[in-house]
């Protein structure tokens, strides 16, 4: 999930929920409002790192919110939307601050790659915290793969550190003083990932009103991290493998190659080997990635990285939040923490550690601070029966609910005749939600009542 804060700003209702379908389906946490008068308001509310506005609009209008953000918050980037006809503003805006405009109508792939384009990255900066002989061990390993150049593999259940691994890989690297470029394979829509990763040229497909660079070029001279490679689908996985047999990527609808060059890190949670003997990924991009895997092993395989870790976030979270004084885990915080199976591993280890930087009270962090989930406490008291439980069983709860949920929404939309705001009536929900969900059957291939 994209830790990145939207704030957009559009007047036409219609437009802005269409946008905020396209932002919300990948992951952009985002506030939506209909004037630059309510942005501004919102401004000063909270902090955001994007700002996506309408220049067209009743009062200041997208030009008077350029002139706020230069006053008050010159490090936020804004990105204008205009209507064709009025390109001729856009560029004098710009000149006046703002990053760069999208001409409407625009296809989701452009705003997306906009998006991603001018959206500071937030470096994870966190280096990779271990004591434990095994991670000690995978770590001596990846400092002495980092110097080479060979592509590297790094698998490991989710949240066990594999993007902590990789910037580690590109820091240690010749390359560490050029770009670090990672792309999660499984959070971009299909039909987008493939603009994403190659750029395409002006005119490529509706909406294409400019040129834009893909992930491959903005990485040119550095690094290349594919998050959750095991996602993208087949067709896609022999573009890529083309691109790294070659060396050279071709936009979409252009004819130049722009030679690369790019080191490619890719992380995957699931197990690409079996999945490449399924014929569910591509056996000879699997050998391409593959010429180095690095594998982290749960957090519980691991037990003497917990507490270096739990005080490191503990740490890392308090100066965040400034607080005035470094709490120490005492001796039955740790026990709770070590007696922990950890499923959800450092990730969740994160999350714990915040909740007890909320709950202590003093200068000392008890076992009553550390609050896991209920799930987990079962999954503790439980634990010979939770481990047999295998992963396809819960998934196939999620799924089930998950297709009632589709049912309940579709027989809704029917009874309803289409309305969605009966439906939304209907289901407590509000249109925004529904609106979402319904966004998210779409992708899913689910036909709608129109
Ligand atoms: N060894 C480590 N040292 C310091 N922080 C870590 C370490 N491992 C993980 N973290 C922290 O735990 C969180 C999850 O790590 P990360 O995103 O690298 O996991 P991941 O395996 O890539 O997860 P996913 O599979 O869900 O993408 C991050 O906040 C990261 O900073």
């Amino acid at each position: 999930m994209s830790e990145a804060r939207l704030l957009l700003v559009e007047d036409d209702a219609n437009l802005r929920e269409a946008l905020l379908d396209t932002l919300m389906l990948a992951h952009y946490d985002c506030v939506d409002v209909g004037s630059a008068e309510e942005a501004i308001m919102a401004l000063k509310r909270e902090s955001f790192d994007l700002v996506i506005s309408d220049v067209q609009m009743e009062g200041i209008g997208g030009i008077g919110l350029l002139n706020y953000l230069a006053a008050h918050q010159p490090k936020l980037p804004l990105l204008l939307m205009t209507a064709y006809a009025t390109i001729g503003s856009a560029v004098s805006a710009i000149k006046l601050g703002a990053v760069d405009y999208l001409a409407k109508p625009f296809a989701p792939q452009v705003l997306l790659n906009q998006v991603s384009r001018y959206l500071p990255t937030k470096l994870n900066t966190d280096k990779p915290v271990v004591a434990d002989d095994k991670s000690l061990a995978l770590l001596a390993l990846a400092q002495r793969v980092a110097v080479s150049d060979a592509s590297v593999m790094i698998m490991g259940p989710s949240g066990s550190g594999k993007e902590v691994m990789a910037r580690y890989i590109h820091n240690h690297s010749k390359r560490a003083g050029e770009a670090f470029v990672a792309i999660n394979c499984a959070a971009i829509p299909e039909n987008m990932l493939e603009a994403t990763l190659f750029g395409y040229e002006k005119g490529a497909f509706t909406g294409a009103y400019q040129a834009c660079p893909g992930k491959f070029e903005q990485a040119q001279g550095g690094t290349l991290l594919l998050d959750e490679i095991s996602e993208m689908d087949l067709a896609l996985q022999a573009k890529l493998l083309r691109v790294l047999q070659e060396r050279e990527v071709e936009r979409l609808g252009g004819r130049k190659t722009i030679k690369l060059d790019v080191r490619v890190l890719a992380t995957s949670n699931r197990d690409l080997k079996s999945m490449a003997a399924a014929g569910t990924f591509r056996e000879d991009l699997y050998y391409r990635i593959n010429v180095f895997p690095l594998t982290w092993p749960a957090l519980c395989q691991r037990p003497a990285d917990i507490l270096p870790l739990a005080r490191h976030l503990v740490v890392k979270h308090a100066e965040a939040c400034q607080l005035a004084a470094m709490p120490e885990l005492d001796e039955s915080a740790c026990r709770r923490l070590l007696a922990h199976r950890w499923p959800g591993n450092v990730r969740e280890l994160d999350n714990v550690v915040q909740r007890a930087l909320i709950l202590h009270q003093g200068d000392a962090i008890t076992a009553a601070d550390i609050i896991i989930d209920a799930q987990d406490v079962l999954f503790d008291a439980e634990a010979d029966e939770a481990v047999t439980l295998k992963p396809a069983e819960v998934d196939g709860l999620g799924d089930e609910l998950k297709a009632q949920e589709h049912v309940i929404i579709l027989e809704t939309l029917n009874l309803c005749q289409g309305s969605r705001k009966l439906v939304a009536e209907k289901l407590g929900i509000s249109a925004r939600t529904l609106r979402y969900k319904m966004a998210k059957m779409r992708d899913m291939g689910i036909q709608l009542p129109g």
